[in-house]
């Protein structure tokens, strides 16, 4: 589980986190759902450990990033908003070099390349240098090197920016098997019917606060909206939905 417990932030005075607290629960998927600019990643980045906070605390499997970041990371999967792939290495060799970081040596190492490119359909890539891949054939390799030595917890941020069809069914249901693995999924997005589809909880991100969590259904209740979309716009803008008189016919 991922724990988050008033977390702020602030960019040159500017606050851009204001006392975030919320749960990534084992064997869910959670979405950070936000308009650009709400905070997401930068979330994101303080859950990983890649940036600080000026308050609160961040406990990942009951590990603190500030004070034990190597623990943090062998039991935290992150697909960032930065790909961060070496264009000259081919896939096997870039997945070797992230897994044997990872701690993996000998038949361990062996079995992990082996079944992370069967799992993600990697055999045509596998001997590929990375240089000129395609967005989705990137998305594949990213997600390989998050998950080579099989971590508790998996943070994606904005997972499905410039997939097409195959690459998002893909990603989907590699997700869906991880959450029945019981593993704790925290992925951002302000793709609606990707969140409403995916995503076991919501955690509904304005202006650097949670201003709405649940499940997709809940949202809506608590919101009298007949969709995602209208409740996200509710809860982040204070619009209310349009009555039923309103709507013309
Ligand atoms: N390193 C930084 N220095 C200064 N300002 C920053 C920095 N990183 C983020 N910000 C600012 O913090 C705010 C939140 O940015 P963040 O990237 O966390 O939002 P986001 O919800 O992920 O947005 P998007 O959906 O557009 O990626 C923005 O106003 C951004 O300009």
């Amino acid at each position: 589980m991922i724990r988050v417990e008033g977390i702020s932030k602030s960019f040159a005075g500017q606050p851009v986190l204001r006392d975030l607290s919320f749960d990534v629960p084992d064997g869910r998927i959670t979405a950070l759902l936000g308009a650009n600019g709400a905070g997401k990643t930068s979330c994101l980045r303080i859950v990983c450990g890649l940036l600080g906070a000026e308050r609160g605390q961040v406990l990942v499997g009951g590990l603190d990033p500030a004070l034990d970041p190597q623990g943090v990371r062998r039991q935290l999967g992150v697909v960032g908003d930065r790909e961060g792939l070496y264009e000259r290495l081919t896939v096997a060799e870039y997945l070797d070099i992230f897994a044997r970081m990872q701690g993996l040596s000998g038949s361990q190492l062996t079995q992990a390349l082996e079944s992370i490119c069967e799992e993600l359909e990697l055999h045509a890539l596998w001997q590929r240098r990375m240089g000129g891949f395609s967005q989705g054939e990137r998305m594949k390799v990213s997600l390989a090197r998050a998950l080579v030595h099989r971590p508790q917890h998996l943070i994606l941020d904005e997972p499905t920016r410039g997939l097409d069809v195959l690459a998002v069914r893909l990603l989907r249901r590699t997700l869906l098997r991880l959450r029945a693995a019981g593993t704790a999924i925290l992925f951002s997005s302000h793709v609606m019917p990707e969140v409403a589809e995916l995503s076991d909880r919501v955690l509904v991100m304005s202006q650097g606060r949670i201003v709405g969590r649940g499940t997709p259904e809940e949202l809506l209740q608590q919101t009298g909206c007949n969709s995602l979309e209208d409740s996200f716009v509710a809860l982040a803008y204070g619009e209310r939905p349009p009555q039923a008189e309103e709507v013309l016919v």
